[in-house]
């Protein structure tokens, strides 16, 4: 498969300035992020990226601060020697311990979770997915039927499924993704997991008792009705992958129309997760 690598220079740029762009660029397909000095690398699916909306991004940050970049086509990078090297084990809330392959099992903590993450996202490191896992945690998820959608590594449906859920339908549009969870779900010994490869025109006509989305605000407003439409009556919706204003405003105002109420929201650096709930 081929990608795109883009790698970004900057003179000066503050943090929040870095996580700003970044999100813009999820927002045009963008979905791995690699740290380098004075910059970093993203990369995107060879047939999603546009020059046109690159430079669409950079304008919007014009004046902010300097940055230039440089992209060229990659095939057969050695992503696993590249996460091998990253991935630490993480625990989230004291109870659940994410680990790789090659790190050694903790049999004390209750829920344990082995991701092979590859080029998908989602290893519990970035901050969305950490609230995202700390509503779960949080959450009473036994016997239900739930939908990940725009699932990376698939895991958040890994941990409600280990957390008793009865069913989970795990969809990405990334066919890296999509692997990465059929990978990641067999690690974990999950059988009660169908993962789809596509967006929303893919989500099943069923209705699923939660939903978790943690993908970034423009999907998440436009998803938002085929949401409502499979969402249980009392049913739940985590959300993640935007910022607090003007984002979450935005996303109350297109959950309003169908019932679905904000309930309350985390926010870890600029980052949002928020829970809502169907009347
Ligand atoms: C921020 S990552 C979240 C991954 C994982 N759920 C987590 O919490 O770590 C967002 C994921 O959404 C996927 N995605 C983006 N747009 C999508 C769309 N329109 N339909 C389905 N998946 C999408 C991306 O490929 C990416 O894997």
């Amino acid at each position: 498969m081929k990608y795109i690598q883009v790698t970004f220079s900057f003179k000066a740029i503050e943090e929040y300035q870095q996580d700003l762009l970044i999100a813009e660029l999820a927002d045009i397909g963008f979905n791995t992020f690699e740290d380098i000095e004075n910059g970093f690398l993203a990369f995107i699916d060879f047939n999603t990226y546009s020059e046109e909306n690159l430079k669409n991004v950079l304008d919007q940050f014009e004046g902010e601060f300097d940055c230039s970049f440089v992209a060229s086509e990659i095939e057969g990078k050695n992503w696993n020697e590249e996460w091998e090297k990253n991935f630490e084990p993480l625990i989230i809330d004291d109870q659940c311990y994410v680990r790789a392959t090659f790190h050694e099992a903790q049999p004390q903590y209750k829920y344990e979770i082995i991701i092979d993450p590859k080029m998908a996202f989602g290893t519990g490191h970035h901050q969305t997915t950490t609230m995202m896992m700390q509503y779960i945690m949080a959450t009473d998820v036994k016997d239900k039927e739930i939908l990940d959608m725009g699932c990376g590594t698939a895991i958040l449906a890994i941990l409600a499924a280990k957390k008793g859920a009865s069913k989970l339908v795990a969809i990405d549009y990334d066919e890296v993704c999509y692997l990465s969870s059929l990978e990641n779900a067999a690690l974990n010994g999950i059988d009660n997991m169908e993962a789809i490869c596509g967006g929303k025109e893919v989500i099943p006509a069923v209705e699923f008792d939660m939903i978790l989305a943690n993908i970034n605000r423009n999907i998440l407003l436009d998803q938002i009705p085929t949401y409502a439409n499979v969402l249980k009556a009392g049913g739940s919706i985590f959300f993640s992958g935007f910022y607090e204003s003007p984002d979450l405003d935005m996303i109350k105002e297109a959950c309003e129309p169908f019932g679905i109420r904000y309930v309350d929201h985390k926010k870890i650096g600029e980052w949002v997760a928020a829970n809502f709930k169907k009347d």
